[in-house]
Formats: C-alpha cells, sequence, structure tokens
C-alpha cells in the first residue's frame, strides 16, 4: 500500500487542533469548560468545543501554508490576518454563534506560522519569531479603542491582554514551558500547576470583563496559592477559585489558550519523511 505523505502544514494544523481538544477535556479548571464540567458557562459544552476545534483544521493548514519558507514580513502578518479572521468566522458557523476559541485561533495560529516558517520544533525560537509576527502591523484589523472587550479592558486598567502577550513573544508560555522543564508525557498534577501558574500570573480580559480588576488580581492571589500547594485539586485555596469563579461567573478563556499553546509546543513533532 502506498503510504500518503502528510504535508508540513497538515502535520501542524492536526496538532494544533489536538492541542484545543487536549485543553478542553482537560480537568480540573475552575470556571472553564471540561469533560465533566461547563465551569461557569451555560452557554457552552463539551462538544461544542469539540466542533470548534475541528471548524479551525483548514485555518491552521492555510495559516502554516502562507507563512511555509517565508521570512517575517507585513504581507505575511496581513495574510495570516486575513485567514485568521476567516477562522473567526468558519468557528461561529460551528457553534451557532458562540465565541469559544477567538483568542486560541490567535495564540495557536502565530505559532503554528512561525513552527511552518522556521520548521524546526524549537520551542524558544517558535516563540521569538511568533512575537515578531505578532508586533507587525495589520492594515486590515479594524481598530476601534474600545470595540472589544479585552480592549476595553486594556484602556481601563492598562493591563497585558491577548495582543501583548504575543507581541512579547508569550512570556507567560515561556515561564509555563519551563516550568515543565521533564520531557513529555507529564502527568496530570504538573498540567494543573502549570493551569495554576497561568491563572496567577496571566491579566485575563475574560475575567475582567465579566468581573473586575479586583476580582482578577484576588484570584491570581488565589491560584498563586494553589499552585504552591502539595495536593492542588485538594487544597483548600483550589477550593476557593473554584467557589470564586461560580459567584463571579468568571471563565479565564486566555489562561485556558495558552494552557493549549503550552500543550502544542511541549508535544510538537515535525517529520520530514512520513
Ligand atoms: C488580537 C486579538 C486576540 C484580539 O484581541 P482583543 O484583546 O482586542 O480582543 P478580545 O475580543 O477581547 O479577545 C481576546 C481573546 O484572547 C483571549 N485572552 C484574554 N486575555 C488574554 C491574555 N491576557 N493573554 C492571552 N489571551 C487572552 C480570550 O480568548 C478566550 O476566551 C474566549 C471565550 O471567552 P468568554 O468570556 O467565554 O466569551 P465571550 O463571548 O468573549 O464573552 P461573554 O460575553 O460570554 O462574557 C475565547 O475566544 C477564548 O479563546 C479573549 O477573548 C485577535 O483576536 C485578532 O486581532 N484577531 C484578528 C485576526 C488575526 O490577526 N489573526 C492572526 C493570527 S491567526
Ligand atoms: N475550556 C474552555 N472553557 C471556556 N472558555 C475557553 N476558551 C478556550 N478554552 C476554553
Amino acid at each position: 500500500m502506498i503510504k500518503q505523505r502528510v504535508s508540513l502544514a497538515e502535520q501542524l494544523a492536526e496538532q494544533a487542533v489536538a492541542a484545543l481538544k487536549w485543553e478542553a477535556n482537560f480537568s480540573p479548571k475552575p470556571g472553564l469548560v471540561t469533560r465533566n464540567s461547563n465551569g461557569a458557562h451555560t452557554d457552552m459544552n463539551i462538544d461544542l468545543f469539540m466542533r470548534s476545534a475541528d471548524s479551525l483544521y483548514e485555518t491552521f493548514v492555510k495559516i502554516a501554508q502562507a507563512a511555509e519558507a517565508q521570512t517575517v514580513s507585513v504581507p505575511l502578518r496581513e495574510e495570516i490576518g486575513a485567514i485568521g479572521r476567516d477562522g473567526e468566522r468558519a468557528m461561529l458557523r460551528a457553534t451557532n454563534g458562540i465565541n469559544t476559541h477567538k483568542g486560541a485561533i490567535w495564540a495557536l495560529g502565530l505559532l503554528v506560522a512561525a513552527s511552518s516558517l522556521q520548521s524546526v520544533p524549537v520551542s524558544q525560537s517558535i516563540l521569538k519569531t511568533a512575537g515578531e509576527i505578532a508586533q507587525l502591523p495589520d492594515r486590515y484589523v479594524v481598530n476601534h479603542p474600545s470595540q472589544t472587550y479585552g480592549q476595553q479592558a486594556k484602556e481601563k486598567y492598562q493591563v497585558t491582554g491577548a495582543r501583548e502577550e504575543a507581541a512579547a513573544g508569550f512570556p507567560n508560555v515561556a515561564r509555563s514551558l519551563q516550568g515543565l522543564a521533564t520531557t513529555p508525557p507529564h502527568t496530570n498534577a504538573q498540567w494543573l500547576k502549570i493551569l495554576c501558574d497561568l491563572y496567577a500570573h496571566v491579566d485575563d480580559t475574560n475575567v475582567i470583563h465579566r468581573s473586575s480588576i479586583a476580582v482578577l488580581r484576588a484570584f491570581q492571589k488565589t491560584a498563586s496559592k494553589a499552585a504552591q500547594a502539595v495536593d492542588i485539586a485538594k487544597s483548600p485555596a483550589f477550593q476557593k477559585l473554584v467557589a470564586m469563579t461560580m459567584r463571579y461567573h468568571i471563565s479565564p478563556g486566555g489562561c485556558a489558550d495558552l494552557f493549549a499553546a503550552t500543550y502544542f509546543l511541549d508535544n510538537l513533532k515535525i517529520n520530514e519523511e512520513d
């Protein structure tokens, strides 16, 4: 039987979709949708996340194809931006208008582009290249300062949102990768510590939008305590995190995206010949 060669773009897209599905399935994740709970959501569940992830395969293939063997440039940034916005529309069609993965398209789209551009699975340089792409202007982005929730939060509180995280080369993903240190596979307990560390450090604009900056800061402080516990899931700090997400209806979707991005890079494999 003739074995079909899987292109670099297809390999990267498969791994990006797998990372999104892994993130959605991972449990427990206070506030977020998992296979066991809908977190602070009434409009989302695990099936919706699986559909949403599958709907993004073509988007990631196209982003990877656009970036393959290219250099970082404004035309590339604009081409990826257009594909990313089409991806947002594909996601909204698959979910009947519910925003499941807007931030993830941005973060993983940039990481897929950077991985394809250099075709060497070295996380540090992928993060750096992704940051360089994100720093470039995209003429076609409609940029009304107070249009998105993220823009509103940043304007009001000078926090670091999705755009700034990417432009800085994803420092929160870099720290998460350092925290994992050993080679994969990692245990659920190791990943739970990484998740709590992300909750503790990321200025998640979703949390601000649904509550306030004061709640975000209290949430981060509690997450930091949980991350230091010996048995995180059973710790009082972790139980408090769960309670806070329910009380304030908060869902750290930005942290979920960076969790998926960490998994993507931690498990990234590129086969020259299949
Ligand atoms: C640059 C963009 C990401 C736009 O960013 P901006 O901040 O202007 O826009 P937002 O619409 O606010 O989206 C940002 C999404 O990024 C995630 N996020 C939040 N904080 C951070 C952070 N500190 N670091 C990294 N990422 C962050 C988050 O996405 C996740 O949450 C969404 C689900 O949220 P939820 O609250 O459940 O649902 P909503 O409907 O939003 O709110 P409710 O009404 O229910 O309360 C989900 O998307 C997750 O992924 C933020 O939502 C970028 O989008 C952009 O410019 N795109 C254009 C295309 C492009 O250039 N692409 C190029 C590469 S592909
Ligand atoms: N598992 C999840 N639950 C809610 N929002 C998310 N955004 C990205 N992943 C998410």
